[in-house]
């Protein structure tokens, strides 16, 4: 099943407080997002209710037309992996997984004992009794089992280690490229992740800032490398983000699209030009000074 999903003009507030204001976000196809934010943002309410795990104040969620909430079909096609306490949880890690197989449509056992191998998940020991960073790694392999047409993380890797974060991307990528589905994936590793997502959602202060494909940001600027003295002079009177210096060479990141003409004085002089970083980006956005819009 190929998810369309249509978030309109949702708000959740918490007595005066909105958490979301008004989000509208289109989700149409089988891609990966990230779904970056700073803290308390609204990531982890926004996809709640795409779990259908809360009813939004005002606004609508439909999922290929239909409502979303307290819809059993739809909620069948939606799993939703965020840090859990399994501190109360004492069967074993494989009847745990049997458990969590069953609720699950299309869960592919096999798949999940592949991935208990990869990740070296001890199947007979309590889950109460595996590291923070096995719990997470049990978290993962259900929700990449479950290949449900919507997959969401949230934050769900921050217990593992970076090697067990770069084998669980890898997977992720290889069963997505298997089985394309809607896979939304939230994280505060922006710079670890980006290379994942297709599109990007900045999520600040309840609103969404951003929402376009990673390569169509990746252009909203550039990193200017080379000569000190020469970076200097050719980002003057740029809107510089971020600055890198090392020894005589200088990398200077600018939020502004550079014009052709820029472009042959920076072959000129040999200067680099690279793309601007999503976590640059970001950061930069999401400052308290900042005049939001990116174009
Ligand atoms: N039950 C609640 N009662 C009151 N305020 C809440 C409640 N749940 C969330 N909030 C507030 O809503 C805002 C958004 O929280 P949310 O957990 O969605 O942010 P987040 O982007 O996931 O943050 P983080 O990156 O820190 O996990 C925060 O200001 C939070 O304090």
């Amino acid at each position: 099943m190929t998810a369309n999903i249509l978030v309109d003009q949702v708000s959740v507030k918490y007595k005066k407080f909105h958490a979301l204001d008004q989000v509208s976000l289109k989700l149409d196809g089988e891609k990966i997002y990230g779904l970056i934010g700073r803290n308390g943002a609204g990531k982890t309410t926004l996809l709640s209710l795409l779990a259908s795990f809360a009813e939004p104040d005002e606004g609508t969620i439909k999922v290929n037309g239909q409502p979303l909430f307290e819809n059993a079909e739809l909620m069948q096609q939606v799993t939703f992996v965020y840090e859990k306490d399994f501190k109360e949880e004492s069967e074993k890690v494989k009847t745990y997984l049997k458990a969590a197989g069953e609720y699950k449509p299309d869960f592919d056992t096999e798949y999940a004992m592949e991935l208990v191998e990869i990740f070296n998940l001890p199947l007979n020991k309590p889950v109460h009794k595996l590291s923070k960073g096995m719990q997470s790694v049990l978290n993962a392999v259900i929700g990449l089992a479950s290949r449900s047409p919507i997959t969401i993380f949230d934050e769900a890797y921050s217990g593992m280690d970076a090697p067990t974060r770069e084998i669980f991307y890898q997977q992720l990528l290889e069963d997505h490229a298997r089985h394309p589905r809607t896979m939304i994936l939230s994280t505060h590793l922006v710079s670890e992740m980006d290379y994942l997502f297709e599109e990007a959602i900045i999520l600040h202060k309840g609103k969404v800032l951003l929402h376009e494909p990673v390569d169509v940001v990746l252009e909203k600027g550039a990193s200017v490398t080379g000569a000190a003295d020469l970076v200097d002079d050719f980002v003057e009177g740029m809107n510089q983000i971020h600055t890198q210096k090392l020894g005589g060479t200088k990398s200077v990141m600018v939020i502004d699209p550079l014009t052709e003409e820029q472009l042959a004085r920076a072959s000129q002089k040999e200067l680099e030009i690279g793309p601007v970083s999503l976590q640059d980006l970001f950061i930069h956005l999401t400052k308290e000074d900042v005049q939001h819009g990116t174009k």
